[in-house]
This record gives structure tokens, sequence and C-alpha cells, in this order.
């Protein structure tokens, strides 16, 4: 089966995500892949990925990923938060958050926890081809 994983970014990282999935674009080709809104724009504008997008995150695309999540329908979560920006939909993201500690969904929410969780992923992917 496919590894489904989501992508969100904040805006101040958003730069870091595109370049991050640049890196690992072979792989996340043979992923399914969903996104917040403005995220998943920027990746499937400037990557060519193919991905679900949901709403912006500030009108509700966190929750609607965290339902997801609780549905059983994603595998990990790759989220580059900004810690140094306030956001309007704070409790959405650490609902999300939450949701991935409640049912053991590995989340990366920054760079170096990122490249870990998506270089073992890409690893398991090739053992398993
Ligand atoms: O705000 C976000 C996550 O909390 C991200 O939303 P966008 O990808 O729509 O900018």
């Amino acid at each position: 089966m496919k590894p489904r994983i989501a992508l969100i970014a904040h805006d101040k990282k958003k730069d870091d995500m595109i370049t991050l999935a640049a890196q690992y674009l072979n792989f996340l080709q043979g992923c399914e892949l969903m996104a917040t809104g403005t995220t998943g724009g920027r990746l499937a504008n400037e990557l060519g990925l193919t991905i679900e997008r949901k709403q912006s995150g500030p009108f509700g695309g966190d929750l609607q990923i965290g339902s997801q999540l609780v549905e059983g329908n994603i595998d990990c979560v790759i989220f580059l938060r900004d810690p140094m920006t306030p956001q309007p939909h704070e409790p959405d993201i650490n609902a999300l958050v939450r949701a991935c500690d409640v049912h053991n969904v590995a989340c990366a929410t920054n760079l170096a926890s990122a490249h870990l969780v998506l270089s073992q992923l890409q690893r398991e992917a090739q053992d398993a081809a």
C-alpha cells in the first residue's frame, strides 16, 4: 500500500517545505498526498505533485486532515510549524498534533525530524520494491 502522507507548512516555512519535498520527489510521487490548501497549491504548482488539497489552515484545513487521520487514512504528518508567529487557528493546530499523539501517527514538526521520517519511509519503500 502506498504511504499516505499529509504535508502542511506555515507561511514562513513554505519555502522549506518545497525544498524538502523536492529532495524526496521521486518517493513522494509514489505516495498518496494530502495537504492544506496553500501548501498543497505550491507543491502542485512548483513540483507537479498530485495532492488532495483541503481548506487552507486558518479555514479548517488542519481539522480536515485531523479528521482523516482519526479515520485511519493518514500514516504520517509532516507539519512544518512556525514557532515564532502567532496563528489565528492555534486550537486547530494543537488538535491535529494531539490527534497524532492519540492515534500514534508519526508527526514531524521541523525539518530535522521531517528528514528522519521521510528518509526512513523512503528506505522502507525501496526495500519493499
Ligand atoms: O495554516 C496552516 C497550518 O496550520 C497551513 O495552511 P495553508 O497550507 O493553507 O497555508
